[in-house]
């Protein structure tokens, strides 16, 4: 079974440090559902950028979507961006656009009817609770309020990877449960999800799901089960 992400021998160094990450090679099939854990600092962003494509690797290979994209021309780089939804850890929302705004912009981007819009935006708002705060400016709303249309912004596409950056970072554990159940949803619909989390409670919230341990640039995986997942079906 192949898979929809491979990284091989893959590092990253910003400008002229030692390395963030090394030696990082692992597959994640389509499907499947995994968390990406670690210290503060270990890396789990920078491998995240790697993965939706914001950052090119120093060096070995990243395959997504069956195409090697480390040397893809920079004019298809937007072509493969569309097929992920990203949820950023400082969520990136448009300032002068209201929530219903910020949560529409993918399906406006992906040219959807105007008359088409309000039926899935206002259902994602129902999602992340925050129907009554439709028309609200993001500088208007919490940290988590801001998180929670982050993430109903990059999941209303229905985007074949969805990557979340520590999703509940800003938010109650209730809320983090509703929102875990979120992905879960949209996972049974097909999305591949990677949640890098420092929450190791969460992990625990979503059976059958793949764990990616980065410690010190470097992914924990002793069995090879990454490199070599056993059996496939969507297991990691
Ligand atoms: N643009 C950058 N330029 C230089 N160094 C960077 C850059 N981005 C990250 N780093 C460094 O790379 C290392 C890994 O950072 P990264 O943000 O990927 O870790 P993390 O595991 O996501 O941490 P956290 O859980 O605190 O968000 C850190 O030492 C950080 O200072």
């Amino acid at each position: 079974m192949s898979g929809i992400v491979t990284f091989d021998n893959v590092g990253l160094r910003y400008g002229t440090g030692a390395e963030t990450l090394s030696d990082v090679s692992f597959t994640l099939h389509p499907g499947a559902f995994y968390f990406l854990t670690g210290p503060s600092g270990a890396g789990k962003t920078s491998l995240l950028r790697l993965l939706y494509l914001a950052q090119r690797p120093s060096r070995g290979m990243i395959q997504l979507f069956d195409e090697d994209v480390v040397t893809l021309p920079r004019d298809r780089l937007p072509g493969f961006r569309r097929r992920i939804g990203v949820v950023f850890q400082d969520f990136r929302l448009v300032p002068y656009l209201s929530a219903f705004d910020n949560i529409a912009l993918p399906l406006r981007v992906a040219g959807v009817e105007e008359h088409d819009l309000a039926a899935p935006v206002l259902e994602m708002l129902d999602w992340v609770g925050l129907r009554d705060r439709a028309t609200a400016r993001p500088a208007t709303l919490s940290g988590g309020e801001q998180q929670r249309v982050a993430i109903a912004r990059a999941v209303i596409g229905r985007p074949e990877i969805l990557v979340a950056d520590e999703p509940t970072g800003n938010v109650d554990p209730e809320m983090a449960a509703r929102l875990l159940h979120l992905f879960d949803v949209l996972n049974k619909l097909g999305t591949t999800v990677v949640v890098a989390t420092h929450d190791i409670h969460l992990l625990s919230r979503v059976s059958g799901a793949g764990v990616l341990r980065l410690e010190r640039g470097r992914l924990n995986d002793p069995t090879g089960a990454l490199r070599h997942p056993p059996g496939g079906g969507g297991e990691a």
